[in-house]
C-alpha cells in the first residue's frame, strides 16, 4: 500500500480548496489515495437484440477474466442493449428491479472481483419518461458501490458520416463519480465524456490512479480520436486512462470501433486489441505514476493564479475580445 496514513487521506480532502492548493503547491504533486497493484480486465463483447443473451455472455466472459487473474474487470458501454437512440427506451430499466443489475451484482460475487458493470439504458425510478446512460459498480461482495449516469451526451452530426443525437431519448447525469476500491480511488465516465478533459483532470486531483470509461466510438470518430483522447487523458493527468468497447457487428444499426485499450501514466499504450470479441489485459502500478509525477512534475507547476477561471463561459465579440457570457 502507498500513503496509507490518516494523515494523507486528511490533507488530500483537504486539497481540493483553491486557496489550499495554492498555499501548499508543491505538496500536493503526487498524492494518490492509498493505492496497491491491480489486474485489470476490459471485456470486449459482441452484443445483440436479445438481451438475456448479452447478459449470459458477459457473465461467462467476466468469470474467465477473473480465471486469468483480473482483479477489477470493465464491460462496454451499453453491454446489454444495441446502441441506438431507438432502442433505449425498450431496453431501459430501473436499477430498483433490473436483470441486468441482478446479473452484476451476482457475478462481480461469484468472481470475487470488483466490477465496473458497463453502462446500460436507465430508466428514473420516479419519472418513467427520463432515460441515462448509466454505470453501476460492484465490489467483490457483490454490493453495488457506485453509479454513474452519463453527463455529456453524444450529440454530433458530422456531414454524410455519422449524426447521433442520444439527447433524443436520454437526459444527462448532473455529478461526478471517483469509486473507493482496495486497489485504489478510480474515476469514471461514459465514452463521450472522455472527450470533456475536466473529468479526468478532476479525478487525478481527487487522488484517483485510474480513469475507465466503457465507450462505443464508431467508424468515424474511432479512428480520429479514440486512442489519442485516451493518451491525453493520461499525460495530461499523469494516471492510467482504460477505454472498454464493444466488438464490432456489422449486422448491427451501430458499427463499433473496437479496440479497447488501456495507456499509462507516461501516455504509452501498454495493452490493446482491434475489433474482434477478446478480453485485453493489463496491470496496473501506482508506483509508475508516482515515478512519471516526480520526474515531470506538473502538480507543482500548475499556475493557479493565472488561470481564468474555467468554468466561466466565454464568447467573442464583434472585435475580437473573450467576454464573458452572461
Ligand atoms: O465521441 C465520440 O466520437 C463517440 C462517442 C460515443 O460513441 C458515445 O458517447 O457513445
Amino acid at each position: 500500500m502507498l500513503f496509507s496514513s490518516t494523515l494523507r487521506q486528511n490533507f488530500l480532502s483537504r486539497c481540493t480548496s483553491r486557496p489550499f492548493q495554492q498555499q501548499y503547491r508543491f505538496m500536493t504533486q503526487s498524492i494518490l489515495a492509498p493505492a496497491s497493484k491491480f489486474k485489470l480486465a476490459l471485456i470486449q463483447l459482441k452484443g445483440s437484440a436479445d438481451k438475456e443473451a448479452n447478459l449470459a455472455k458477459a457473465r461467462t466472459q467476466v468469470l474467465e477474466a477473473a480465471k486469468n487473474g483480473a482483479n477489477v474487470v470493465v464491460l462496454p458501454e451499453c453491454f446489454n442493449s444495441p446502441y441506438g437512440t431507438n432502442f433505449f427506451p425498450e431496453y431501459a430499466e430501473k436499477l430498483s428491479s433490473s436483470p441486468s443489475v441482478e446479473m452484476l451484482s451476482n457475478v462481480a460475487k461469484e468472481a470475487g472481483i470488483y466490477l465496473f458493470g458497463g453502462s446500460i439504458p436507465e430508466r428514473d425510478e420516479k419519472d418513467d419518461d427520463k432515460l441515462y446512460n448509466t454505470l453501476t459498480v460492484y465490489d467483490p461482495t457483490g454490493k453495488m458501490i457506485a453509479t454513474h449516469r452519463k453527463v455529456h451526451l453524444f450529440d454530433i452530426d458530422v456531414p454524410g458520416k455519422i449524426r447521433f443525437i442520444e439527447s433524443e431519448t436520454l437526459s444527462a447525469g448532473n455529478s461526478l463519480t471517483h469509486v473507493d476500491t482496495k486497489y485504489g480511488k478510480i474515476g469514471v465516465g461514459i465514452c463521450y465524456d472522455i472527450r470533456f478533459p475536466e473529468l479526468a483532470m478532476v479525478a487525478a486531483r481527487k487522488g484517483c490512479v485510474a480513469m475507465l470509461y466503457p465507450g462505443a466510438f464508431n467508424m468515424t470518430t474511432g479512428p480520429m480520436h479514440w486512442e489519442l483522447l485516451q493518451r491525453a487523458r493520461a499525460v495530461d493527468n499523469q494516471m492510467y486512462v482504460a477505454a472498454c468497447s464493444p466488438a464490432r457487428d456489422m449486422t448491427a444499426s451501430y458499427h463499433a470501433w473496437g479496440h479497447s485499450t488501456v495507456v499509462d501514466p507516461k501516455g504509452f499504450v501498454v495493452a490493446t486489441c482491434d475489433e474482434k470479441e477478446t478480453i485485453v489485459y493489463a496491470d496496473i502500478d501506482p508506483e509508475e505514476v508516482q515515478t512519471i509525477r516526480s520526474s515531470i512534475p506538473l502538480y507543482d507547476q500548475r499556475r493557479f493564479d493565472i488561470y481564468d477561471d474555467v468554468a466561466e463561459t466565454v464568447v467573442v465579440d464583434e472585435n475580437g475580445n473573450g467576454i464573458k457570457k452572461q
